[in-house]
């Protein structure tokens, strides 16, 4: 299990990962051209070199534990310690190379059923335990940080154990799968009844149920299949106060949708062991396109034509200009020459590349869909390079893989993401811009920003901002801890007189990286009634203290 939860991702973001991890010579030199002279070279740091603090778990509480999972299932080892001690955002990954304190847990506790999950948290309270509910270890706002919260010690609680499809109702089309079934078994498992869960996040190699749960997540597909929380029917949760179980059919007005209350609880609310989900029959015929739309305004109007009309492809996404540029030159593989002749020729002086991926029950029920997108599409001037879909299905999972190629090449490399309503996106999509090139503009230089909307709504869109920059050897993390508070500050409004401008999280969730802009969003009185939640089902703070609800003490 310690390769896969290993934090150099490009030996181990799966085991198939080495191949999408090289980054081509023509990308290194636009990377040069655009953000100047890149930073030291930072190799990844062998694990020996990391400081890795004693367990301070004591005597009696490791009994304790060990009574309920077994000796073999309580990992104190250095390498178990430090393979759940953090996420993956660049934050992460700088601590993981020497810049920053890394929080590692005092142990690895991995229960083997949900049952074991609520007996290991009856421990912890009595032994004033902490507990970091570790799913995929994919969180990129902090989530899975060992923070202590005043409490002597903390664990992370590993569901990796809990990997099972538990039960399906094919009448409803329902599945009950374990919190710690990764993306693809979950597929796997599914597909041995004809069913799929349709939700493919970047992350879908590595993240699990329960995480998707815990975190709101949202996948490739959201306009076909829906965000993770739409398909969430039922869940079971282990909580310090008892065992809460909910959803018992597909609406109800018994009061408001507690599920909504554990979807996004980020193991701050309890320990999700179970989760009921919405199946749909595997599909048939699969068909992904691609089309080049005239500047982002035009883009952007266009996926809110599809989206207003009910005619969204399951797959719809919209690059900017500059995610185009780097789609079209680097990764495409086609003749960028020809291709830009081509667009020029057709009127095409900003090309903003659209994918659109259908999944359907034959190729004849695909071609209807598609007929009225593309009719839409036409009214909105989009140009059909049809091959360009299938490059990007191809080459969707590369990005995280190129990670540490890029953090070994002294580039900062990060990911942001929000949400607004149609008539206030452009707006916001300035802010962020604006904000994060003032923050990171150095040397002359500016950094990289792309800017892409892969989840779209009726009544708005979310907003999904890749950054690259040249790294700032003398302080890497405060560099991106500025850029990043002053994205967040702009969204938030916090700090600035005009209130939110969008989300603070479309589906990166709260974390510890977000919780100080919470209450911009759901106000001191929506903080408050999650901070009663919270003393009812955790009354004495073990659960993942510091995220999503500040306490005293991280
Ligand atoms: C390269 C990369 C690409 C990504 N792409 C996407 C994307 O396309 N869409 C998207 O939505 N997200 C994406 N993410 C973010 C991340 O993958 C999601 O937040 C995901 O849902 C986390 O799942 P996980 O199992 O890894 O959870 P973890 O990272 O282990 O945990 C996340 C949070 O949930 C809590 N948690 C985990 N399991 C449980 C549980 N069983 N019960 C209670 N709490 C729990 C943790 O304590 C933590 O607060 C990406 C991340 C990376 C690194």
């Amino acid at each position: 299990m310690n390769d896969i939860l290993d934090h150099r991702l490009r030996h181990s973001w799966t085991p198939e990962a080495g191949a999408g991890a090289h980054l081509p010579p023509k990308a290194l030199r636009w990377l040069t051209a655009r953000i100047g002279s890149l930073g030291e070279q930072a190799p990844i740091s062998p694990d020996s070199a990391v400081v890795v603090p004693d367990s301070r778990l004591g005597e009696p509480a490791r009994a304790a534990l060990e009574a309920v999972v077994g000796a073999d299932e309580v990992l104190t080892g250095r390498g178990d310690r430090l393979g759940r001690s953090g996420g993956l955002s660049y934050l992460d990954l700088l601590r993981h190379r020497h810049h920053g304190e890394l929080d590692v847990p005092d142990a690895v506790v991995l229960p083997a059923d949900p049952e074991q999950v609520r007996q290991v948290l009856d421990v912890c309270v009595t032994h004033d335990v902490g507990v970091v509910p570790f799913g995929g270890g994919t969180s990129v706002v902090g989530g899975v940080n060992a923070l202590r919260g005043g409490k002597s010690s903390v664990i992370a609680l590993d569901l990796a154990r809990l990997d099972r499809l538990v039960s399906v109702d094919p009448v409803s089309r329902l599945a009950v799968l374990q919190a710690g079934v990764r993306g693809p078994e979950a597929e796997r498992l599914l597909a041995e009844h004809g069913l799929t869960l349709g939700h493919v996040p970047q992350s879908f190699e590595r993240a699990t149920i329960g995480g998707y749960a815990a975190t709101r997540s949202a996948g490739q597909a959201s306009s076909g299949y829906g965000r993770f929380d739409d398909m969430v029917a039922g869940v079971r949760l282990a909580t310090p106060a008892g065992e809460w179980t909910l959803g018992v059919a597909p609406a109800s007005a018994a009061g408001p949708d507690l599920r909504q209350l554990v979807l996004g609880s980020e193991g701050a609310l309890g320990v999700i062991t179970e989760v009921t989900l919405r199946v749909r029959p595997v599909p048939e015929a699969e068909r992904f396109e691609g089309f080049v739309l005239d500047g982002w305004e035009r883009g952007a109007a266009a996926m809110r034509a599809l989206a207003q009309a009910g005619d969204l492809a399951d797959v719809t996404r919209l690059s900017d200009v500059d995610e185009s540029e780097v789609s079209l030159s680097l990764n495409a593989g086609w003749k960028t020459a020809a291709l830009r002749r081509y667009l020029t020729v057709r009127g095409i002086a900003e090309p903003c590349l659209l994918v659109l991926g259908w999944h359907g029950s034959s190729e004849r029920r695909i071609s209807a869909r598609r007929k009225e997108t593309v009719r839409i599409l036409g009214e909105h001037g989009a140009i059909a390079v049809k091959p360009l879909g299938e490059t990007w299905r191809k080459g969707r999972f590369h990005g995280p893989r190129q990670r540490d190629a890029l953090l070994d090449l002294g580039v900062c490399v990060e990911t942001l993401e929000t949400a607004a309503h149609w008539s206030g996106v452009h707006r916001l999509r300035d802010a962020v811009r604006t904000a994060l090139t003032g923050a990171l503009t150095a040397g002359g230089h500016e950094p990289v920003i792309m800017c892409h909307i892969s989840h779209a709504y009726e009544t708005g869109a979310s907003l999904y901002f890749t950054v690259l920059a040249a790294r700032e050897d003398g302080d890497p993390a405060g560099q991106w801890q500025r850029a990043k508070s002053a994205a967040c500050a702009a969204i938030s409004g916090a700090g600035t007189g005009h209130g939110p401008l969008g989300t603070i999280s479309h589906h990166h969730a709260v974390g510890v990286d977000h919780a100080d802009y919470l209450a911009e969003e759901i106000g001191e009185l929506g903080v408050g009634v999650l901070a009663a939640a919270k003393q009812a089902v955790d009354p004495a703070g073990i659960l993942n203290p510091g995220k999503l609800i500040r306490t005293a003490r991280p």
